[in-house]
């Protein structure tokens, strides 16, 4: 027994020792691949945006960071430059530009040029920026729906053609979108997330095949639930702040893995990265593959969503 115990121990350490170097290997890899290169990040105050700016200022990439507002943007500015200086790395400051992503005229007058002012130009854009939406459709306000379609959509897409020549220029860019599931799915009382999100994906998908003569890549995420304040930040009806913290969203993904997810996506240029659990993967396919069976699941939610609020 001790033999055999002799001959498994070093084979198990020599194994993870394979592993940790081949991890070590990648994370260099992928450093490579983003070192120097100009990352838009928008959202970046928080959530997924802030995890991205963290994992992309790591990489040693040049960062211009965008929000609504610029307190909170300058604490993530200072949180960077703290990091490198504890760890004794040579990174960049990172750049801020503030504006609202929902007032699309601004992006495009002010906005993209204050980008393109940082550096030059943009090698990678990832527009994560986004707001959900809770309630029904009877009672949610044109208003509301607008309102969410502009943060998620027009917004993004502004931006996106406004720094879109730039890179057709240099023949060389890439854009990433933060999706979601409901870009794939749309689930009862968030029609206004689900619209802008299928609008996302149809518009990104359009991109990536103009795109590709100019070589210019286009990664559309779709990632399930992430622990980020999404929910507690959703408008509801009459457009007033949900203020609720969703137990599917704490339960969620941690924001730092998802953020590793969208680098090694661009490092792999991927097309597609959805980020879903079985259950949210397998209703993706039904809704293609059996769209009857799909449309009864997702009757049955609403049904009891609306008897639960009604208790
Ligand atoms: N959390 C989740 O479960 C999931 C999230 N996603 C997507 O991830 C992305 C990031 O969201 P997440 O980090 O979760 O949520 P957060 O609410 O934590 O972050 C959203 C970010 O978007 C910014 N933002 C919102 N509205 C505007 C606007 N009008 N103009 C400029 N910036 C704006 C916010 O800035 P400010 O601080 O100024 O409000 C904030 O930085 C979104 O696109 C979301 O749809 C996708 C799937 C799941
Ligand atoms: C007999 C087999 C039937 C199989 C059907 C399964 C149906 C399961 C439904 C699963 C729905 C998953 C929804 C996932 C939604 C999601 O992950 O959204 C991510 C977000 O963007 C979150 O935003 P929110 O504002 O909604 O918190």
């Amino acid at each position: 027994m001790e033999r055999v115990m002799g001959g498994v121990v070093p084979l198990v350490l020599g194994g993870l020792g394979l592993v940790l170097l081949y991890r070590l290997l990648q994370r260099l890899q992928q450093g490579a691949t983003i070192q120097d290169t100009v990352v838009v990040i928008t959202g970046a105050s928080s959530g997924l945006g802030r995890e991205c700016a963290r994992v992309f200022h790591a990489a040693k990439a040049r960062l211009v960071l965008c929000g609504r507002d610029g307190a909170r943007l300058q604490d993530v500015v200072q949180e960077l430059i703290a990091t490198a200086a504890d760890s004794q790395q040579q990174t960049y400051t990172p750049c801020m530009v503030i504006f609202d992503l929902s007032d699309t005229a601004e992006v495009v007058a002010m906005a993209a040029k204050e980008i393109l002012s940082c550096y030059g130009h943009v090698d990678i854009l990832i527009n994560n920026a986004g707001i959900s939406h809770r309630g029904n459709i009877l009672e949610t306000h044109i208003s509301v729906q607008r309102d969410v379609m502009d943060t998620n959509y027009f917004g993004p897409i502004a931006l996106t053609q406004a720094l879109l020549p730039s890179m057709v220029r240099r023949h060389s860019g890439h854009v990433v979108v933060i999706s979601s599931v409901q870009g794939k799915i749309a689930i009862p009382y968030r029609s206004a997330y689900a619209a802008s999100k299928h609008a996302t994906q149809a518009y990104f998908d359009c991109l990536r095949a103009e795109m590709e003569r100019y070589n210019i890549q286009v990664t559309v995420v779709s990632p399930g639930y992430i622990r980020t304040n999404l929910s507690l930040n959703a408008v509801t009806c009459d457009g007033s702040k949900y203020g609720v913290l969703d137990e599917t969203t704490a339960l969620g993904r941690e924001p730092k893995d998802v953020a590793q997810v969208v680098l090694k996506a661009v490092h792999h240029r991927s097309k597609e990265v959805l980020l879903a659990g079985p259950l949210p993967t397998l209703a993706i396919y039904i809704r293609t593959l059996w769209p009857a069976l799909f449309f009864k699941v997702m009757a049955s939610r609403a049904r009891k969503e609306q008897k639960s609020k009604d208790e």
